[in-house]
């Protein structure tokens, strides 16, 4: 297991909504090791955001992380919750999913922490930026300096400001040696004249300089796993590549390691060591950068690799391959691979739910293409899944004759 900070096993979410219950991530596993960065790519409904909110434990009503485990290496924390959690302790490593509440919630900041797709979530427009930096350090100082029983309450406070964007009622001391760090960060991440910005509120920062202030606030705990979710989406380009650089850069100086989630595999080539694609709430392919741009198994990775958008191109979103994603209301699932009606090369074997597929070296595929090579003779016929949504496929008989106006799964966009 050696360098990894973080082993996630098995985790699903779901949703139990008025319509049904949605599988938005299903047995999802990944690693992390010290100081890299993974990243998770996949369409927009993937289940990239839930993944990491299921990883930081903020998943809202009515979502529930349902499954799974999240190993998070920390010695001293492992030495801290051995006596009374000991089936959440593994060596030097603790499932923080099997720990109470009090104690996975004084992780966040000095031991996880998450930029947000949307920058106004995490920043509160009517407190500087400065201050709400400052609490942010102001936290972390008080956790570091109190033993870990009362740690937790005072994180509790803290970060649940932080997460939820808005400060209790009641203002909290913060030191004039938090406040000066504040400004520190924010001359770290690169904002000019970092003591007068420090005064000013979110809405006098431009788009730019509020993802920088967010890193900064990120940081501001120190973490060992910085989760950021679509960091530079709404960013122009040439500042989406200076985010991108400046994320790099605090990587290296702090040797923390990162969850990048993006839809832009111009952006995963550019930051990441290893990837997970997702798919339909599962990580459907993983590996090392190589393994995923060179040697691909999985179809819906090789789609996207189809139509990488470039950092040039400020296209917002993936849309490479033909059809849609699937429903992700449970009762609409069936059991077959999700991506068989859009993959070129299903097969009658695809009619079954695939495992990951050990491919080496850290390489796997959902994907019976990791086991056996394609076979035309057990193809399905193009159009086996038309209309047939409800129940996966096994009632489905082939369509009739050779429709020229069928989508050819294999033909990919690349122009969005
Ligand atoms: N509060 C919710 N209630 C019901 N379903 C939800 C909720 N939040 C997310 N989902 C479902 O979970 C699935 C995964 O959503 P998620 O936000 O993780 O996708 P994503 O890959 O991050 O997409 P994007 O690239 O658009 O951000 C989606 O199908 C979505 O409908
Ligand atoms: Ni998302």
């Amino acid at each position: 297991m050696g360098d990894e900070l973080l082993r996630v096993e098995g985790l699903s979410t779901r949703f139990f909504t008025e319509e049904g219950q949605v599988n938005a991530v299903e047995d999802v596993s990944f690693t992390v090791g010290d100081g890299e960065v993974f990243g998770v790519v996949g369409e927009s409904g993937s289940g990239k955001s839930v993944t990491a909110l299921s990883v930081m434990d903020l998943v809202e009503s009515p979502g529930r992380v349902t499954a799974g485990e999240v190993w998070y290496r920390n010695a001293d924390l492992a030495a801290d919750v051995r006596d009374d959690h000991p089936e959440a302790v593994d060596g030097d490593y603790v499932d923080v999913r099997g720990v109470p509440e009090r104690i996975r919630r004084s992780l966040r900041g000095p031991s996880f922490s998450m930029i947000f797709q949307d920058p106004m979530s995490s920043l509160n427009p009517s407190l500087t930026v400065g201050e709400q930096i400052a609490e942010a350090v102001e936290v972390q100082r008080r956790a570091s300096a109190n033993p870990r029983s009362t740690r937790s309450r005072t994180q509790g406070f803290g970060l649940g400001q932080f997460i939820a964007g808005s400060l209790l009622p009641s203002r909290r001391y913060v030191s004039e040696e938090s406040r000066s760090r504040a400004v520190e960060l924010l001359e770290q991440v690169g904002i000019p004249d970092p003591a007068e910005r420090a005064d000013e509120y979110p809405h006098q920062f431009s788009g730019g300089m509020l993802q920088r202030a967010m890193v900064a606030q990120a940081l501001a705990g120190e973490p060992d796993l910085l989760v950021a979710d679509e960091p530079t989406t709404a960013l122009d380009v040439t500042i989406q590549a200076q985010i991108l650089n400046l994320l790099d850069d605090l990587q290296e100086e702090t040797g923390m390691s990162i969850v990048l989630i993006t839809h832009n595999l111009g952006v995963i080539a550019r930051m990441c060591d290893r990837v997970g694609v997702m798919y339909a709430g599962e990580i459907v392919e993983r590996g090392s950068l190589e393994a995923i741009f060179d040697e691909s198994v999985h179809p819906y990775t090789k789609g996207l690799l189809g139509s990488i958008p470039d950092l040039a191109d400020p296209a917002p979103r993936l849309s490479p391959i033909e059809g849609n994603v699937p429903s992700l209301l449970d009762a609409e699932m069936g059991d077959r691979c999700y991506f068989a009606d859009r993959c070129p090369k299903a097969m009658e074997e695809c009619l079954d739910h695939p495992p990951e597929f050990d491919c080496g070296d850290g390489h796997g595929a959902r994907c019976v293409l990791a086991d056996h090579s394609y076979d035309e003779s057990r193809a399905l016929p193009e159009g086996y899944f038309d209309g047939d949504s409800e129940d996966g496929g096994a009632a489905a008989g082939p369509a009739s004759g050779d429709d020229a106006d069928s989508p050819d799964p294999e033909e990919v966009t690349g122009d969005d």
